[in-house]
């Protein structure tokens, strides 16, 4: 094992910059100061001032660190903490009141619909379409590979990602111009509904700012992307002609909810497609981006990683029943979660006044799981901050991944996405670790910040070479 890598972490954040203004700027960059205080061995709940302007009113939140009482938060008592309405403002120019935002009944029956195009037979159903992107995302690969230039991976994995949930939603793929457009919106969308939610939370009326005009031409110009293929779809259902029976979008269209007996239709199942289109690829491009700086900088592992997918791929094209058997490629991507979590924390508010631990929690206050905390806690994990794939198989690693490992969440609000997601997560890092060799690119080292997801703040960067 290679001793020389340390996995990058975020930059220290000022805890005591001069003015408000300078803390409430250090928290536009990234929100993993914000969200992530506290020492790592801490277990209980710790409450922290929200920054705000001179004339804002004080707002705590409370960062809960404790697994019994996270149970209670995220399994137990999930309807007691809904999601927050700050995330339901940002999100429903772009998406409504879709499942990732909406709370209550109007949630309940979002889930029930959505659920059924997410099973296991939703997900080896797909799985062609997902092949599908993983063959291109190798093909733009082997023309960048050998050329002694770095390789913007965090970039070519959202456009493996995007291509993959486009394929899986309308079996088909996204045009390279689409793909140019849904991406340069949605890098812009996220950028203000980012700062709009910490603008927000600090008190300011997020529909007094200027950048709403802007988020609202991005979030027209995604869903134009999106609703074209919906379109057709429609179209050709009301002509009569055949369409794919097990995509994404069929299911979508035909499901209907057990209990109300309604389906998703007109502007409802175009806000439902672009949630899940942003959910389900933003954050598995983040992952698999960590994942592949991770391996560039540890080519023991890529040897391992490589030895089985040959062994268990050949030469031939992967198929369905081989996922199962890549388990080292699996638990790479398992680590890289523990490691950067895409999602780094759970937001929830509460509905009445409540006590947290030893903590009296006001109603209607941010109750923040630390996602990226618990996976670095040192009561819980060995040697936090390393790489370390193998400890997901040792037994002592038991009741840490119980516990203090959620990078899915967990209970009823548990992502809906995460067989897929580990699903195409191995196969692409399978596909790439068979045929290419990737290594660092010397001083460049990513900087992790979190805003929507956990990204690099200076991108992610490696050399591709071709195996031998
Ligand atoms: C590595 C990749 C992924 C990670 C780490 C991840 C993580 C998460 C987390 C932590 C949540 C809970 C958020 C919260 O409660 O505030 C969530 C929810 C969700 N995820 Fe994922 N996700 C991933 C991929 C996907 C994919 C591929 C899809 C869809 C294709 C997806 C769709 C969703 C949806 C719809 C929800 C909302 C579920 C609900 O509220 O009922 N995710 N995800």
């Amino acid at each position: 094992m290679s001793e020389e890598f340390r996995p990058a972490l975020p930059q220290a954040q000022d805890d005591h910059p001069e003015t408000p203004l300078e803390r409430i700027r250090g928290h536009l960059r990234s929100s993993l100061g914000l969200f992530l205080k506290g020492s790592y061995d801490f277990v209980g709940v710790s409450r922290h001032r929200i920054p705000s302007l001179p004339f804002m009113a004080k707002r705590d939140l409370y960062n809960v660190r404790d697994p019994d009482l996270i149970r209670e938060i995220l399994v137990k008592r999930y309807r007691e903490f809904p999601k927050g309405a700050l995330m339901e403002r940002m999100m429903r120019k772009l998406s409504g009141y879709s499942i990732f935002v909406s709370n209550g009944e109007a949630w309940e029956r979002h889930r029930r619909i959505v659920d059924q195009a997410f099973d296991n037979a939703g997900v080896r159903n797909v799985f062609t379409l997902m092949r599908g992107a993983s063959d291109a995302s190798i093909a733009r690969l082997l023309a960048q590979a050998d050329t002694g230039e770095p390789v913007a991976i965090d970039a070519e994995m959202t456009h493996f990602a995007g291509d993959v949930i486009f394929r899986t939603i309308f079996s088909e793929p996204m045009s390279s111009e689409d793909s140019k457009r849904i991406f340069a919106a949605f890098e812009e969308f996220q950028a203000i509904a980012f700062a709009q939610g910490m603008i927000g939370l600090v008190g300011v009326p997020i529909h007094w700012l200027w950048s709403n005009r802007r988020a609202r031409k991005m979030a027209k110009e995604i869903r134009a992307v999106l609703n074209g293929p919906l379109q057709r779809r429609l179209k050709a259902v009301r002509q009569g002609r055949e369409v794919p029976s097990d995509d994404i979008l069929s299911v979508l269209m035909t499901a209907e909810d057990p209990v109300t007996r309604t389906k998703f239709e007109g502007d409802e199942l175009l806000d439902q497609i672009a949630m899940l289109f942003l959910a389900g690829h933003e954050t598995s491009a983040a992952g698999i981006a960590w994942a592949l700086y991770c391996l560039a900088n540890r080519p023991d592992v890529q040897a391992d990683m490589r030895a089985e997918a040959r062994a268990v791929l050949g030469e031939r094209v992967p198929e369905f029943s081989d996922m199962k058997r890549l388990e080292k490629t699996r638990d790479v991507f398992r680590e890289v979660l523990r490691l950067y979590p895409p999602i780094a924390y759970l937001s929830r508010d509460t509905m009445t006044k409540e006590t947290l631990g030893d903590q009296e929690v006001p109603c209607g206050s941010p109750v923040v799981v630390p996602i990226w905390l618990m996976h670095r806690h040192t009561k819980y994990w060995q040697n936090p901050n390393d790489f370390q794939p193998e400890r997901f198989t040792l037994p002592e690693t038991k009741e840490a991944q119980r516990c203090a490992y959620m990078p899915f969440s967990m209970g009823a609000r548990v992502c809906v996405g995460a067989s897929f997601a580990l699903q195409e997560a191995t196969l692409v890092l399978a596909e790439i670790m068979r045929r290419f060799e990737l290594r660092p690119v010397p001083g460049h080292e990513p900087q992790p910040v979190s805003r929507l997801t956990v990204r690099s703040e200076n991108g992610v960067r490696v050399y591709v070479n071709s195996a031998a």
